[in-house]
């Protein structure tokens, strides 16, 4: 299998070519030069576990990587998650299924892929005797979770930007404090959009980014949107088989990496009955959703700060399929996008996705609801996902964040403060952290000092 650059001025890639620059030269996301159809291997895989399933669906993809070093390299991946179902299926009702993906190392749905990837750059280090520098920007979890993923590898150094002061002191403590030598949580004075904007200019330095053999770990990264498929894969799987051809997964959106890689399991042939994209108060996507428009506008901070984007990475990759993978009709709207801050599409809205919008007013109440009526407690993203359930199909929430994470927003709304012992441990180690502007100039000299 090749990879292909949604702006269309890269040469096709290697899957570990693809993997190891992450973002394509010509500025592109990667996509997979034509889709496998799965539609007939899915009985066959109702039994298998997590790994065994991510195995047989990543074997699609990595197609140079030998299947026992694949099949390896999965494996160690699922082993530090707490719950043995690695992503559990809980049912709160008839109609209302929770997809649980907060039980990994950094307690957030991040986890899934960033495990992976981390033992993929790994495996790359050592099959190319070549070290490897890694750059991520986050509003909180990828940050943490890249971090977890690569701490302990030998030949990588981790650069991880993330707002000051706009992510939740645990997630901040879950990147400040790993007390190790290779990695460098930036702090800046921006948002994240800034932060992920100042990124995608360093990987326009094409000198620069492969000096440092510079890889992105955020889901511009294809292997975080295909590690991200299997969690979809497995849920539906699980689902009893009467409901799966109605069931809409709903899923708490930011850089539309989660819900694309949904979106993009179903047109590989597995029956997935639609999506709905559920923001925060930073809404570009529900409005796009609603009126064809991609607006961007001001991020507001909110009670569920990993979502506070406006400019989401993985929309590239839709707009790539709804214009029929003409890549010269995707770089004119990216041109116009940023020219001006808005596209119109008329007539791509709907389709197989719904969408809704939770302002911060609405999120205690929803908290409130979901654990009076179920008695179970939702972390500040997870709400927005619970805001209007369609009563008339069955839902898949994706729970993406482990409550803990968030324990002052939750306790003010349900008078419980939620805690994870790995979190709590975090709490008397020093915190380690750079401040700098965000500004791609200053960031990469930082990189250049430090990188290996
Ligand atoms: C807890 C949580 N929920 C939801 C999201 C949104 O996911 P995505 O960016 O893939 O849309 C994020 C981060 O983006 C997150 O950290
Ligand atoms: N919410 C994310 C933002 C980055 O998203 P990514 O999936 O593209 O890495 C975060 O927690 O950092």
């Amino acid at each position: 299998m090749r990879y292909i650059s949604t702006r269309g001025q890269t040469a096709p890639h290697s899957f570990s070519d693809a993997v190891a620059v992450g973002l394509a030269p010509d500025g592109g996301l990667f996509l997979p030069e034509h889709l496998p159809d799965l539609s007939g291997y899915l009985a066959s895989w109702e039994r298998l576990d997590y790994a065994e399933l991510c195995v047989e669906f990543l074997a699609h993809f990595a197609t140079e990587i030998p299947r026992a070093t694949l099949s390896d390299i999965v494996r160690r991946s699922y082993t530090r998650f707490e719950s043995t179902a690695i992503a559990p299926l809980v049912q709160l009702d008839a109609r209302t299924y929770v997809l649980e993906l907060f039980h990994g190392p950094t307690l957030a749905f991040k986890d899934f892929a960033l495990q992976l990837l981390g033992n993929l750059y790994e495996h790359q280090c050592r099959a190319r005797q070549e070290t490897i520098n890694v750059l991520g920007a986050t509003s909180g979890d990828t940050g943490a979770a890249a971090i977890h993923g690569l701490l302990g590898k030998p030949g990588t150094a981790i650069f991880i930007l993330y707002p000051d002061g706009r992510v939740s002191p645990l997630q901040e403590r879950q990147m400040t404090c790993t007390g190790a030598d290779n990695v460098f949580a930036l702090a800046i004075d921006g948002t994240f959009d800034a932060a992920q904007t100042a990124l995608k200019e360093i990987f326009g330095d094409q000198d620069f980014r492969t000096r440092h053999r510079l890889s992105a770990v955020n889901s511009i990264n294809l292997a975080r949107v295909l590690a991200q498929c299997v969690y979809y894969l497995h849920a539906w799987l699980r689902l009893p088989q009467e409901v799966r051809g109605e069931a809409e997964f709903v899923v708490p959106t930011g850089n539309f990496g989660n819900v694309f890689a949904g979106w993009l399991l179903a047109r590989m042939g597995v029956p997935l009955a639609g999506f709905k994209v559920a923001t925060n108060q930073n809404d570009i996507l529900h409005r796009f959703f609603t009126t064809g428009e991609y607006r961007v506008g001001e991020v507001q901070p909110s009670l569920a700060p990993s979502m506070d984007i406006q400019v989401a990475s993985n929309f590239e990759r839709l707009l790539y399929y709804q214009l029929g993978g003409d890549a010269s009709r995707l770089r004119s709207a990216m041109q116009q996008f940023k020219a001006t801050g808005a596209c119109t599409f008329e007539g791509f809205a709907g389709g197989a996705f719904t969408s809704c919008r939770t302002s911060d007013a609405e999120i205690p109440g929803i908290m409130q609801r979901v654990h009076h009526e179920f008695g179970y407690i939702v972390d500040p993203h997870t709400a927005c996902a619970f805001k209007a359930l369609n009563p008339s199909r069955v839902s898949v929430v994706l729970a993406t964040a482990h409550p803990a994470k968030f324990p002052e927003t939750i306790k003010a709304a349900i008078g419980v403060a939620p805690t994870h012992p790995s979190l709590e441990a975090l709490k008397a180690r020093p915190i380690v952290k750079y401040l700098v502007p965000a500004d791609a100039a200053a960031i990469r000299a930082f990189i250049e000092q430090r990188a290996i």
